[in-house]
């Protein structure tokens, strides 16, 4: 199985890049993505797109390395009934070996579990332009997007996402 979107682009560093005033905040926000889009929006629910066993895309070797077996997680947040973020994170099968509940997360917000370790980094975040196509079930256009690598304890995942239409309203 493919994934939704696939997020090979030209990733920046944050700082050079120009991103819309509007979406800064939400673009750089340090703290949990969930906890912010749950504190601006009425509604949240986080549909599960997908869980796949799949090889690391070469693209992502250098954010990853060594880590070549991975699950493919993918999910859409709504925020008041509109899509407003895709995520697509990508968790080593060694980072699940030893974080064991990163296997049966369902429909439980990634951040609600990363953010509960005190020994949490987190790489600098890049950003990016991703163009969606028509028959997505990602609406289409030309959104921002933003990655970083999260190392709990000794263990790394990767998180992309990409900001939606929905998010200008929140
Ligand atoms: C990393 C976070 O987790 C969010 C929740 C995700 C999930 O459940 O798959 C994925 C990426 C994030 O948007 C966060 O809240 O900051």
């Amino acid at each position: 199985m493919t994934a939704v979107l696939s997020l090979e682009a030209t990733w920046r560093s944050a700082e050079t890049e120009n991103m819309p005033v509007a979406l800064q905040p939400w673009l750089l926000e340090p703290a949990s993505l969930t906890a912010r889009l749950k504190a601006h929006s009425a509604s949240f629910r986080l549909q599960l797109l997908g869980e796949t066993a799949a090889p690391l895309p070469t693209f992502l070797h250098g954010s990853l390395p060594h880590h070549q077996h991975c699950i493919r997680r993918e999910v859409l947040m709504w925020c008041n009934d509109f899509p407003a973020v895709y995520a697509q994170s990508w968790l080593p099968a060694s980072s699940i070996s030893q974080l064991q509940q990163l296997a049966a997360l369902g429909e439980q917000p990634l951040g609600e579990f990363l953010f509960q370790f005190d020994d949490v980094t987190r790489s600098p975040i890049e950003l990016a332009q991703i163009t969606v196509a028509a028959s997505s079930v990602v609406p289409s256009g030309t959104h921002w997007a933003r990655r970083s690598v999260f190392t709990v304890a000794t263990h790394p995942l990767l998180v992309a996402e990409v900001f939606l239409p929905g998010v200008f309203a929140l």
